[in-house]
């Protein structure tokens, strides 16, 4: 057995029932095999293991009322995973599938990501069971303060910064960050990013993870000398990372021709209408098949994951973890599919990113190619530590900057380290040696 399989065996008997914490370990550690080769230092001061064990882990109770008087309990969490290079820095997520193997799943690969993007912010990340949808405005609000309640005892501008993720936007944020002034009696805005433009938000940031991955795809795309326009695009999801991606392919001149939600998938071969999407998702927060209404000619398939049925040049799976596993992975393969950006987390299986890989698909991963969200982040840290804003052009240079520097950082690592061209690894490998740099200078934490 190699040193990190040995150190992989022992993550799982330590954490036996968090299979998505386990699937990023084994994805990423395994990439690590040539550096810790070459670096046998990083085996001495054994930063594998310090590194797969969370710094802090909070789990709390959320109690709070809903229309009909009721009391409902449901369960909080704030991994706080490493803070060798900055403080705490990753995103809340609501939803009923969230618990401590999602969280910490989500908060490892937040490390690597954070360290991509050459900014000083360290890994994190939280969520609640909470199911936003069809709850009211008032019963979001309430259960917001509830949790806030908690969470601000763990958190603040130089410790732990949260942000949105999955059913966490910017109502949430607004909601959040009210109950945090109220406790604490300070107008602390750099606690929370992500929040609205009047007390403190970042212009870009709500586009930013979106745009960053079409800054990302269309620089992996350019490298191989291959142009994004009149590329037939299918987007997974509707929501934040999904609508903005849409936004700068078409900009692109790419055609998006499908995107989905949990129920099921629309296909409009005129180019996805996006003010419709915009409206339905954003204002109204209705499901996806409502585009027909409007879109007559469209058509709507019922069933999460048909969607990578269809025919495709480029797919960006930008809702979920776990969205394509080998079967699809095999059905975009047979049907002509070049490239594949991630803009949610951990949307591949390992043996999804296995295959493609061998297939030569150009693989931009989520590490590397949804990092430009985290990263606007802290320029929204920033601004709210000089107290100014800069304008929306000055952010986006600087959104692409940086998603151009992860590209060239993530293959150069993969080169060096014998992979070729495998922005897979070379993202792994360019995240982990800031970080594991950083904790070797630190001493034994
Ligand atoms: N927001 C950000 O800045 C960043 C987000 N990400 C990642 O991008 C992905 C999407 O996030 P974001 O757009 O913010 O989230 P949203 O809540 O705005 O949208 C999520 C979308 O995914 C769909 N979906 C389908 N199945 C599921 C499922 N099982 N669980 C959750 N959602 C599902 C949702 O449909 P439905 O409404 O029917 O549930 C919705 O369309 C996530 O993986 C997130 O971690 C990564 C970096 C930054
Ligand atoms: O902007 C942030 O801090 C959160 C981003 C996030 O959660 C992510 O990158 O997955």
């Amino acid at each position: 057995m190699s040193y990190i399989e040995s150190v992989i065996e022992r993550i799982k008997a330590r954490n036996p029932y968090e299979k998505e914490f386990l699937q990023t370990i084994e994805e990423v550690f395994k990439s690590l095999e040539p550096v810790i080769e070459k670096h046998p230092e990083y085996v001495k001061a054994n930063i594998l293991d310090r590194l797969a064990e969370p710094e802090r882990q909070i789990m709390f109770r959320v109690p709070w009322v809903n229309d009909d008087g009721k009391l409902i309990v449901n369960r909080g969490y704030r991994v706080q995973f490493n803070g060798a290079i900055g403080p705490y820095k990753g995103g809340i997520r609501f939803h009923p599938s969230v618990y401590i193997g999602i969280v910490k799943f989500l908060g490892f690969e937040q490390i690597f990501k954070n360290s991509l993007t050459g900014l000083p912010i360290g890994g994190g990340k939280g969520g609640a069971d909470f199911n936003p949808k069809g709850k009211s405005n008032g019963e979001v609000m309430r259960f917001c303060q509830s949790f806030m309640m908690e969470l601000q005892r763990h958190i603040g501008p130089d410790v732990d910064v949260p942000a949105g993720d999955i059913g966490v936007g910017g109502r949430e944020i607004g909601y959040l960050y009210g109950q945090y002034r109220r406790v604490k009696k300070v107008f602390e805005n750099g606690v929370l990013t992500g929040k609205g433009l009047t007390y403190g938000g970042s212009l870009i940031r709500t586009q930013a993870t979106g745009y960053g991955l079409m800054y990302f795809v269309e620089e992996m795309l350019k490298h191989n000398d291959i142009s994004l326009v009149g590329k037939r695009v299918l987007i997974s999801g509707s929501g934040n990372v999904a609508i903005y991606a849409c936004e700068k392919a078409t900009e692109m001149g790419a055609k998006v021709v499908a995107m989905s939600d949990s129920s099921g998938y629309i296909l409009d071969e005129n180019g996805i209408d996006l003010d419709t999407i915009k409206r339905l998702k954003e204002v109204e927060r209705k499901r996806i098949s409502e585009y027909l209404k409007e879109n007559p000619t469209a058509t709507f398939t019922k069933g999460w994951g048909n969607i990578w049925n269809e025919k495709c040049d480029v797919a960006l799976p930008c809702a979920t973890q776990n969205d394509i596993d080998l079967e699809k992975a095999k059905k975009l393969v047979e049907n002509g599919c070049i490239a594949l950006g991630e803009g949610a987390n951990m949307p591949t299986t390992n043996e999804a990113i296995d295959y493609l890989l061998e297939k030569g698909i150009l693989l931009a991963p989520a590490k590397a190619a949804n990092a430009g969200g985290v990263a606007t982040s802290a320029l929204e840290m920033s601004q709210n530590s000089m107290r100014y804003s800069w304008t929306a052009e000055e952010v986006d240079k600087k959104l692409k900057s940086i998603m151009i520097n992860i590209h060239t950082n993530a293959s150069k690592a993969s080169k060096e380290y014998g992979f070729g061209y495998n922005l897979v690894a070379g993202a792994n490998i360019a995240g982990f040696r800031k970080v594991a740099d950083a904790m070797l200078a630190q001493g034994n934490y």
